[in-house]
């Protein structure tokens, strides 16, 4: 029997977390919206607020559906904030040792008929999954970024994920009028399989001195007309999400030719992370980005 889904639960409210709390607003769900930091979900809150207000200004959604949407969002400090939501998606660093802590505690509290997804970019659903007490209820429901605009959402079944849990999931992405691609549960999934590489080599051809940042992401955007250019992209991520992801698909597919960039790591153990630390293959403190290298 499908899940009647009405309560979402966003576990994390980074960039990603705000996107999903965003449009499930805007689909009509009620939205609990949780972090370690409470400070952090208020920025969320202004970033969505922000957000929806751009959309008014460009007459995608009405000054209603703005304030419809806001008053649908709460913010909840602990994880008990979330018991009675009937999906909670978990959105929080792409570090599986957090994920898993994340999910212990959640089903400690989370009511037992409730779906439990992961919005994580590469890490295997099946491992997550046997980390809860609801593995047939568990599913990989991957959003892209920034999540207001981007069309798709990757679903992903674990091994021991039910019809009714798959078919839920694809209910509810339907509501919020985005387009599914399935992926079978192997590392990185579709899209980062394929995109990640190829940030990863854009990295490796700055690293050995083919071209600098701005030849890169030129050649890419005018030579391949990519609308950001891999560099950009690689920021826009997060260079911490984009190492995380190179180590799932080198360790799980045990392929040098996913070896992450030395150079990458060097960004990330800078704490160089992107755009969400100011900087990262862009400086971006000043009026206009300016390239690191
Ligand atoms: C890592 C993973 O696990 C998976 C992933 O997500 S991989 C990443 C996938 N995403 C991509 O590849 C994105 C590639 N980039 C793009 O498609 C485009 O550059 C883009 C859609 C992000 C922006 O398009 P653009 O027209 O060049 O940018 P821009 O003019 O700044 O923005 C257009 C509108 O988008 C909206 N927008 C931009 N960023 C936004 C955000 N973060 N949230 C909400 N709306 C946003 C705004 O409404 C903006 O309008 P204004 O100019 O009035 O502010
Ligand atoms: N960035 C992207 O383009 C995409 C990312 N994803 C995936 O989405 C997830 C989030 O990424 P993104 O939003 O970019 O990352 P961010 O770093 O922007 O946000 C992560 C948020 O999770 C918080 N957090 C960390 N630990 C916990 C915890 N135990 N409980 C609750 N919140 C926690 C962080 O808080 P603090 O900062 O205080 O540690 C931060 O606010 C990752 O799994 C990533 O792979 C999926 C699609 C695209």
């Amino acid at each position: 029997m499908a899940v009647a889904i009405k309560k979402v639960g966003v576990i994390g409210s980074g960039q990603m977390g705000n996107g999903i709390a965003h449009v499930a607003a805007l689909g009509g769900f009620d939205v609990v919206l949780n972090d370690i930091s409470a400070d952090r979900t208020k920025s969320a809150m202004a970033t969505i607020n922000g957000n929806l207000s751009r959309q008014v200004a460009k007459k995608i959604i009405t000054e209603e559906a703005r304030k419809q949407a806001l008053s649908r969002i709460t913010g909840a400090d602990r994880l008990e904030g979330l018991a009675d939501c009937d999906l909670v998606i978990e959105t929080a660093v792409e570090k599986e040792e957090v994920k898993r802590k994340i999910f212990h505690d959640l089903c400690a509290v989370l009511k037992p008929e409730a779906i439990v997804a992961s919005n994580t970019s590469s890490i295997s659903i099946t491992r997550l999954a046997a980390s809860t007490d609801r593995p047939e209820r568990f599913i990989g429901i991957h959003f892209m970024n920034p999540v207001p605009l981007m069309e798709l959402v990757e679903l992903i079944r674990g091994i021991a994920t039910d019809d009714a849990t798959f078919e839920a999931a694809k209910t509810f992405v339907a509501k919020l009028g985005k387009q599914i691609a399935v992926s079978e549960d192997f590392p990185a999934f579709i899209v980062n399989r394929i995109l990640l590489p190829m940030i990863n080599e854009a990295i490796y051809t700055l690293y050995e001195g083919v071209g600098n940042v701005e030849a890169i992401d030129a050649a890419m955007k005018l030579g391949a007309h990519h609308p950001m250019g891999p560099l950009e992209l690689a920021d826009f991520i997060g260079l911490d999400t984009c190492l995380s992801i190179m180590q799932v698909l080198h360790e799980g597919l045990a392929d040098s030719k996913y070896r992450p960039c030395p150079l990458l790591v060097k960004y990330v153990e800078a704490g160089w992370l992107g755009r969400k630390t100011s900087r990262g293959f862009y400086d971006y403190r000043g009026d206009k980005p300016v390239p690191t290298r």
